[in-house]
């Protein structure tokens, strides 16, 4: 059974829409939702979970149906398949960490006994073991993160809804983060949708990939193709009259995607490329080259050139 399907799914703040026209079939695993702020995701978000219906369109998460006359009973079910983490702060101030989980394992409907042990035990798992019994505003930045995704576990859902989970930490406290939340997916046998503007986050949990940006899906695929699809860049330092081996070059089908105007510069070559015929030109043409160094797309540039198209 797939995690989420959605046909032309579509939501619009009065004349305003923050998601247009998205069809997707996932998997079920590991799926980062990327794009930069503003991009939807947390719309999307808010919909898979029955918090706001669609304008238009339909969509499933496992058995689950959204949108259309959707009742309360079923928005309830739902609610149970899902675990959420807010990008905002929704601890409740006052309360420990033990008070905080189990207060949200009993409105998701949990006996307060069985909310409580939950609570210690998801706590454990999540590292807060020791600090359980502090109250929550007290806690770094780190643990009120590790507490939010406690309270999305509690009730021990086959689905995590994570809104940008690494935010306002510190790059030890990221990669605990990102540790934990891969450890959910891989040991537990958690669906994931890991909503961030981060690539790094994508690249270090998830398996697929959901490229989103002005409302719009803008790709998608596994982590793996997205990575193959990396163009293939040089960094060229040329000596010489370049400007005849420059024009040949681009004869040849390779772009310029930096040019320092002294012969040092960043192409991208084309598919079946191979780096013999730089020399070649470059000997046609009595220039010598310098400096020939790999020097791949990163995947940030890649995810830019996806939302930019
Ligand atoms: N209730 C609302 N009323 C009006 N506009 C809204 C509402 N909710 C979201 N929007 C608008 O929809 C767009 C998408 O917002 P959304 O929060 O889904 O983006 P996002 O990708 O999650 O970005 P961020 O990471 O900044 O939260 C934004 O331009 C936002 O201003």
């Amino acid at each position: 059974m797939p995690l989420i399907e959605l046909n032309a799914v579509t939501r619009r703040f009065g004349a305003f829409t923050a998601l247009s026209d998205v069809t997707l079939s996932l998997p079920q695993g590991r799926i980062g939702l990327l794009g930069p702020n503003g991009a939807g995701k947390s719309t999307l978000l808010k919909i898979l979970m029955g918090l706001i219906p669609p304008s238009s369109g339909t969509g499933r998460v496992l058995d689950e149906t959204l949108g259309g006359d959707r009742d309360a009973e079923g928005n309830w079910r739902l609610r149970r398949l899902i675990g959420f983490m807010p990008e905002a702060d929704s601890l409740v101030p006052g309360l420990t960490g033990v008070e905080y989980v189990s207060l949200a394992g009993e409105l998701y409907g949990m006996p307060r006994r069985e909310a409580t042990r939950r609570a210690h035990e998801v706590l454990s798992y999540l590292e807060l073991e020791e600090a359980r019994y502090r109250c929550v505003e007290e806690y770094s930045a780190g643990m009120k993160q590790r507490a939010k995704l406690a309270q999305a576990l509690v009730h021990d859902p086959p689905v995590l809804l994570l809104d940008e989970p690494t935010s306002g930490l510190d790059p030890a406290g990221r990669d605990a983060m990102l540790r934990l939340i891969k450890a959910l997916g891989i040991d537990h046998g958690k669906s994931i949708l890991l909503s961030t503007h981060l690539l790094a986050d994508v690249e270090a949990v998830c398996e697929r990939v959901v490229i989103v940006a002005g409302g719009r899906v803008r790709g998608q695929g596994t982590v793996a193709e997205l990575c193959a699809r990396r163009q293939d860049r040089f960094r060229v330092r040329v000596q010489g009259d370049f400007s005849a081996f420059r024009a040949d070059i681009e004869g040849a089908g390779v772009k310029f995607v930096g040019d320092n105007g002294q012969g040092e510069w960043r192409v991208t070559v084309p598919p079946g490329w191979s780096n013999l015929t730089f020399f070649q030109h470059a000997d046609a043409r009595g220039v010598v080259i310098r400096a020939l160094v790999r020097d791949d797309e990163t995947l940030e540039e890649l995810f830019l050139r996806a939302v930019s198209n």
